[in-house]
């Protein structure tokens, strides 16, 4: 690692699997049984708010449930040992990375302990339910959503992972499909900065031709062969 003076990880659903929360695509994924455009988009949550805040509330208790496994705690070790510049950009809701140590954390996709006052744009923490519109801690209105970016929604803190993607000399990308955009893009972003582009993932995905090397495996095995 000493090599390295400035390096960007992304993660997806896949570092998070070993833990027990489901991803996305895979077939027994969580956009089988729940169609992405009626939980994951505003049009979705202004068609029927109570099914979108059940289905949030389902997966933030399965969240709190789960346990950081070797890979997260891998990254917390590589977070508090790497001293050049270190980026964690994840797609990933739950909170496991902050779990296994790691503090350099960036979730662009939103956090699911998190809930988002529409009226004052206060955000609070958030472990209990949504459903029963509890009122805002800050103003008081019924007006608060999961704090997670749907399709069609802008991610959070573009403008941060682009500059450190401009910087970087090492891309990671661990446990994604390379389905979802802007993520999608970022080993070409870093690529054209000069960076070299490792992937960690249990199957080729759909960016895997963009990178100068992908290891297949199980994260919890190939994450820290990397660190350590
Ligand atoms: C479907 C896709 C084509 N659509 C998009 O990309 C859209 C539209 C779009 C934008 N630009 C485009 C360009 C081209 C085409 C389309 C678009 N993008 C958007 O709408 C984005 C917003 C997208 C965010 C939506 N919210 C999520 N999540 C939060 C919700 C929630 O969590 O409920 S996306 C969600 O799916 C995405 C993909 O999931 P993965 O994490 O990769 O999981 P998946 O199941 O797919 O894959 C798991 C992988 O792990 C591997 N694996 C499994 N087990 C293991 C294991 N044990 N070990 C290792 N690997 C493992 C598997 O092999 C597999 O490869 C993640 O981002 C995840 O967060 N917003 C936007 O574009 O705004 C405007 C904009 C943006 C920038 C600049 C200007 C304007």
């Amino acid at each position: 690692m000493a090599v390295y003076r400035s390096i960007v990880i992304l993660t997806g659903a896949g570092i998070s699997a070993e833990s027990g929360l489901r991803t996305f695509r895979a077939e027994d994924g969580l956009w089988e049984d729940h169609p992405v455009e009626q939980v994951a988009t505003p049009e979705g949550f202004a068609r029927d708010p109570d099914l979108v805040q059940r289905f949030y509330d389902e997966r933030r208790a399965q969240v709190l449930a789960a346990e950081p496994n070797a890979a997260h705690q891998a990254l917390g070790r590589l977070d508090r040992e790497f001293d050049g510049d270190l980026l964690l950009v994840t797609q990933n809701i739950d909170d496991l990375h902050e779990r296994g140590g790691a503090e350099r954390v960036l979730h662009m996709h939103g956090e699911a302990l998190s809930a988002w006052c529409r009226a004052c744009d206060a955000r609070h923490p958030w472990q209990g339910s949504l459903r029963d519109g509890p009122a805002c801690p800050s103003c008081g209105a019924v007006a608060m959503r999961p704090d997670i970016v749907w399709f069609g929604e802008m991610p959070y803190q573009m403008e941060r992972i682009f500059s450190a993607l401009a910087g970087a000399d090492l891309f990671v990308s661990i446990g994604t499909s390379g389905a979802v955009y802007p993520a999608a893009g970022f080993v070409q972003q870093a690529a054209d900065h000069g960076a070299r582009t490792l992937e960690l993932n249990l199957e080729r995905s759909a960016g895997s031709h963009w990178f100068d090397e992908t290891r297949l495996g199980a994260a919890s095995e190939l994450v820290p062969q990397w660190v350590d």
